[in-house]
C-alpha cells in the first residue's frame, strides 16, 4: 500500500499544499487530519527567514517531508533559481517543478518544464514535474530522469476534478513502464475527484485548494485522506466489469415455484 518516490516510502498517498489557508494553525490542523507525510511549499510565496510563528516552517511538523515547489515561475531560468534557493534554504534535493506558461490558465509550459527538468536532474535534484496531461511529454520526463510525473486533473484552483481520465490512463501506462509513480496534481474539488484519480491508477494525489477553501478545512482534509485510501483500495482490488444489461444478484437457477 505504500508509495515509493526516489527510494523514500510514504504510507499516505495524499500530498497537501501550503497556500490559501486562513492561517497557519488551520493548515497544520489539516495536515494532522489528513495524516499526510509530505506537503509542498511554494518557496517564493513565504518569507523563510521570518521569525517564530510568522515562519511557515515552524507550522509544518518535522515528521512531514517538505517538497519545495517553484510556483510563480514562468521561465526555466526562474525555476532553476528557485529550486537552487530551496535546496540551500531547506536542505533538500526534492523539488516540485512548476514552470507556468500563462497566468490565466496556470497551465504548465511543457518545453520550459522539460528543459528545466533536464538541468535539475543533472544537478542531483529529485524532480517531480507538474505538467499538462500528455503521455509523450510524460515519457520524455521519465527519460531524462524525473522521479515522478504529476499531470493535472484540471486547472490549479479550478475544482473541476479529473477532466482527462483517459489521458491519465495513458500516462499511467508510460510511467509504469519506467516503474515511476504518477501523482495527479491540481484541480481536485472534492473527495470523489481524489477517489476517481486513485481508481484510475494514480499513485498519489496532490491538492491544495479543495481543503484550504472548504467550509470546514479539517473535515475536508480527513475526507481527502479517506478518498485517496478508498480509491487506492478499489484500484488494487480490480473493479467488476461494466455491463450493458442487468445481472441478477441472486442466481436464477433453483428458484422456488419455477
Ligand atoms: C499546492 C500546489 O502545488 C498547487 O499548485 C497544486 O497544483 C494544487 O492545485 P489545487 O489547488 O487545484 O489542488
Amino acid at each position: 500500500m505504500s508509495l515509493v518516490i526516489a527510494g523514500k516510502t510514504f504510507n499516505n498517498r495524499l500530498v497537501l499544499g501550503t497556500g490559501k489557508y486562513k492561517d497557519f494553525a488551520t493548515m497544520q490542523a489539516c495536515y494532522r487530519a489528513a495524516r499526510v507525510e509530505m506537503v509542498t511549499l511554494a518557496v517564493r510565496r513565504f518569507d523563510l527567514a521570518a521569525k517564530g510563528e510568522d515562519n511557515i516552517l515552524n507550522w509544518i511538523p518535522k515528521d512531514i517531508a517538505l517538497l519545495p515547489n517553484t510556483a510563480g515561475c514562468f521561465t526555466r531560468e526562474d525555476a532553476l533559481r528557485v529550486s537552487r534557493l530551496a535546496r540551500e534554504a531547506l536542505q533538500t534535493d526534492w523539488v516540485k517543478l512548476e514552470v507556468i506558461g500563462d497566468p490565466k490558465s496556470l497551465y504548465p509550459d511543457n518545453e520550459e518544464t522539460l528543459e528545466a527538468a533536464k538541468i535539475l536532474v543533472k544537478e542531483g535534484f529529485i524532480v517531480l514535474p507538474y505538467v499538462n496531461a500528455d503521455p509523450i511529454l510524460a515519457k520524455k520526463l521519465c527519460d531524462v530522469g524525473c522521479a515522478a510525473v504529476m499531470p493535472l486533473g484540471s486547472a490549479i484552483g479550478s475544482g473541476l476534478g479529473v477532466q482527462n481520465p483517459m489521458t491519465l490512463l495513458l500516462i499511467k501506462e508510460v510511467v509504469d513502464s519506467f516503474k515511476l509513480p504518477m501523482i495527479v496534481d491540481a484541480g481536485v474539488g472534492t473527495a470523489s475527484d481524489a477517489a476517481l484519480a486513485m481508481e484510475l491508477g494514480a499513485d498519489g494525489v496532490l491538492l491544495n485548494t479543495a481543503v484550504a477553501e472548504a467550509g470546514e478545512p479539517t473535515k475536508m482534509a480527513q475526507a481527502m485522506d479517506h478518498a485517496v485510501l478508498a480509491g487506492r483500495l478499489a484500484f488494487e482490488s480490480g473493479r467488476m466489469p461494466k455491463r450493458l444489461y442487468a445481472s441478477a444478484s441472486s442466481p436464477m437457477a433453483g428458484l422456488v415455484g419455477r
